[in-house]
């Protein structure tokens, strides 16, 4: 599991965790009592907090530790810099109204709204918490958030920053703007990639504090991995939501081009460059006029058609090689030289796993998808029973070929030299003809905007997940037509 998250990859672990039945409200509570121990145990005699929130997530969590803190006999100052009518944050909202409510209550706690800078006073507190923005912020730092973030710096409180530090961007760690100068930083489940990056000064020292997220919301593959998915602009034009090139087909088997270049549309891929040998060309330009298919002189895929598929090599972002295409060597020859020649996205599935040499994927940026069988083939090796010595396995040789290995199966296993992730979408029905193909047009498909490893995993949790609703109505007797129906 890897030690640090993007933002992104931080929102899809929480959506995962909603989607493995851990409401997200009961993540806010774990990070909002999990700071205010921290409080209680770093600084139990400092009495006199204030609290800045802002109206996401970030404020929610400041909205909690205020609750906490009241009650281990703390003063509370909490500012709400805004109206609250613009908390969008649902948990947010929630625990809002409830805190609300305990100052109406509770003498130790004074709540104020700032909806302007003029409001806000130096700020003589023992400690400032800085609930303000924390992965969420964007663009340059609006009123009266900007002005707070001044006062607290100018105080001579210790600041305490939840998350990140307002204003430091959680991806990059760059200061677009300006951002808070926290004396310590307590960040959620895991550092984002920001606090390691940013210039010590903002983010003082870093703790990580559990809330609560499962191992499962990382370690498998989950509807917030969706997330990730690089959504098609629409101002877009032809071409720019990325363009393939599937290289397959032979004479006796054409359906598994079919079946990639639909998947791989399905994702929105605006350009679909197909080439097959001419006798099964001509059948599979029916099939769809969106394909742009070539067709190579000959019964088989050969080094003939290698000038017009390095043409197109140069055009596309990603390529698929393998789809149906048969066992003959000319053909092994072609693939071969096409995973040796370009450094753009290579997708190395069904045929081209028994073609393709595995010393010359390593200079090469591939996925490979084989199911066990094709595993010991391609890397000439048995797997081990357990899955943990699996998972090691592919660790080892996805480092030594430098490839993303997706090991389909009951749970897939997929591997990049630096993570893992399992998929457990998908059931005994998916055994049926062509799924294999439309995995890889998935992959190929969602290659074209995100990594190869991304691909790899939310494709197999996409097909898996489809394969699970066609069980629901129709038992396991589903064809691939109805999967790419789904997808
Ligand atoms: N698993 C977890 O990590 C959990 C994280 N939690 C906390 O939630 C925030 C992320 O919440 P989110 O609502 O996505 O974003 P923010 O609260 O950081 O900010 C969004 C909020 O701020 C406004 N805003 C954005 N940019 C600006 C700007 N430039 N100027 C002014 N205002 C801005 C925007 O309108 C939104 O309203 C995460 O960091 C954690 O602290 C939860 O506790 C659950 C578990
Ligand atoms: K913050």
């Amino acid at each position: 599991m890897k030690g640090v998250l993007t933002p992104i990859e931080m929102k899809a672990v929480d959506r995962n965790t909603e989607y493995n039945h851990i409401p997200t409200i009961v993540l806010m509570e774990n990070a909002g009592s999990s700071i205010a121990g921290y409080i209680m145990n770093n600084f139990p005699d400092k009495k006199k907090i204030s609290i800045y929130c802002g109206t996401g997530g970030n404020g929610g969590d400041g909205f909690v530790i205020a609750r906490h803190l009241l009650n281990q006999g703390y003063k509370i100052h909490l500012f709400l810099l805004s109206k609250p009518e613009n908390i969008k944050n649902k948990d947010s909202k929630t625990n809002w109204k409830s805190i609300n409510l305990i100052s109406k209550t509770d003498k130790n706690l004074k709540l104020s709204k700032i909806t302007d800078s003029s409001q806000l006073n130096p700020d003589n507190s023992d400690i400032i918490i800085d609930a303000i923005l924390g992965t969420g912020v964007n663009g340059r730092l609006r009123e009266p958030i900007s002005s707070a973030i001044d006062n607290i710096n100018y105080s001579p409180a210790i600041v305490i920053s939840v998350d990140v530090p307002s204003g430091l961007n959680p991806e990059d760690g760059v200061v677009y703007d300006k951002s808070v100068v926290a004396h310590t930083t307590l960040t959620l489940h895991k550092p984002k990639t920001g606090l390691k990056l940013a210039d010590n000064k903002y983010v003082g020292n870093i703790e990580v504090l559990d809330i609560g997220i499962p191992l499962v919301s990382e370690e498998y593959t989950g509807v917030g991995d969706l997330l990730k998915l690089k959504t098609p602009s629409t101002s877009s034009h032809k071409g720019e939501n990325g363009s393939v090139l599937i290289i397959g087909s032979n004479p006796d088997y054409i359906g598994a081009v079919i079946f990639a270049a639909e998947a791989a549309i399905s994702r929105g891929v605006d350009l679909v460059f197909i080439v097959a040998p001419e006798s099964s060309a001509k059948i599979i330009k029916q099939y769809n006029p969106e394909y742009i298919v070539k067709s190579i002189e000959g019964d088989v895929l050969n080094m003939d058609g290698y000038p017009i598929i390095s043409e197109l090599i140069d055009r596309v972002d990603s390529i698929l090689i393998g789809s149906g295409a048969g066992l003959s060597s000319q053909t092994g020859e072609l693939f071969n030289k096409i995973v040796t020649s370009t450094d753009k996205k290579i997708v190395i599935d069904a045929d081209a796993l028994k073609l393709v040499d595995k010393q010359n994927i390593i200079d090469s940026n591939t996925l490979v998808t084989p199911h066990t069988r094709e595993f010991k083939e391609f890397f000439g090796c048995d797997l081990p029973d357990k899955r943990d010595d699996k998972i090691k396995l592919l660790e080892k040789l996805s480092k030594e070929y430098n490839t993303v290995i997706l090991l389909k199966g009951v749970v897939d296993i997929v591997v990049s030299p630096d993570d893992y992730k399992l998929n457990s979408t998908g059931n005994q029905g998916m055994t049926v003809g062509g799924t294999g193909d439309l995995l890889a047009g998935l992959c190929v498909g969602i290659s074209t905007r995100n990594t190869l490893y991304e691909s790899a995993y939310i494709s197999a949790f996409i097909l898996g997940n489809a394969g699970d609703k066609l069980v629901e109505e129709y038992g396991f007797n589903y064809t691939s037509s109805d999967l790419l129906k789904i997808i």
